[in-house]
């Protein structure tokens, strides 16, 4: 099993104003499966991502990549992870403003030790930036920033890519082609992925998908 989350607990505040937010969550994920992780706004989706990716530290529970607990790893060893395993797509994009959109992207390929040129031309090809390559990030659209967001992260080949609301800024029918090619880049990186959508549509394209609601998964 790529990723096993155990019985993750997750609460915020202390006191009176401690709201739990996660009550035992478990969820397993294999190599090259896709998974969309549905539920309301404030439901915990984020919280969720960001244990898995090793952001955040559940209060209770194991979140095991390749049989490994990361939980009481120190933040070093956690970012390691992160460099190397995972790639991130969130909703603010954090792309480097002082770099070009090809530095951005072979920026973090070069992080988890998997520079591929042909492959960086193909992706990006596929993404519809080839024109872009040369530009910086504030000059694009944020659908353009968006689809440079999702070149850098594939770019890097992660074992496991997480995604939240990854076409939040494209209309409907952009979005469908964009997450088309993102699926069609994971299955040929043999990469799992893990999608936070409000979107059924989106939803509907992932092997499985998971609602979260009252701390638990559904
Ligand atoms: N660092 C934090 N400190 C305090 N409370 C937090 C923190 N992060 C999240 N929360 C609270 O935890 C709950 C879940 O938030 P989270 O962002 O995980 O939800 P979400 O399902 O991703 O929502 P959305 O769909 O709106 O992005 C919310 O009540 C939020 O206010």
């Amino acid at each position: 099993m790529l990723l096993e989350l155990q019985d993750i607990q997750k609460s915020f505040g202390s006191g009176a104003a401690r709201v739990p937010v996660l009550r035992g969550v478990n969820l397993s994920l294999e190599a090259g499966q896709t998974l969309a992780l549905t539920g309301e706004s404030g439901s915990g989706k984020s919280t969720l991502m960001h244990i898995t990716a090793g952001l955040d530290v559940p209060d209770a529970g194991a979140v095991r990549f390749a049989g490994q607990d990361l939980v009481p790893l120190d933040d070093r060893a956690r970012a390691a992870y992160r460099q190397t395993e995972i790639a991130l797509v969130f909703q603010q994009f954090n792309l480097i403003p002082s770099l070009t959109v090809a530095a951005n992207i072979s920026f973090q390929a070069a992080l988890s030790g998997r520079v591929d040129p042909p492959f960086i031309e193909r992706l990006t090809g596929a993404l519809g930036l080839t024109g872009q390559m040369e530009k910086y990030p504030e000059v694009l659209s944020g659908g353009q920033q968006q689809r440079v967001a999702i070149a850098r992260a594939l770019a890097a080949k992660p074992r496991l890519l997480l995604a939240d609301e990854p076409t939040g800024n494209l209309d409907e029918s952009t979005a469908i082609a964009v997450l088309d090619e993102m699926l069609s880049l994971v299955a040929q990186t043999g990469a799992a992925l893990m999608v936070v959508t409000h979107s059924p549509a989106i939803a509907a394209r992932m092997d499985r998908v998971l609602h979260l609601s009252g701390g638990r998964l559904t």
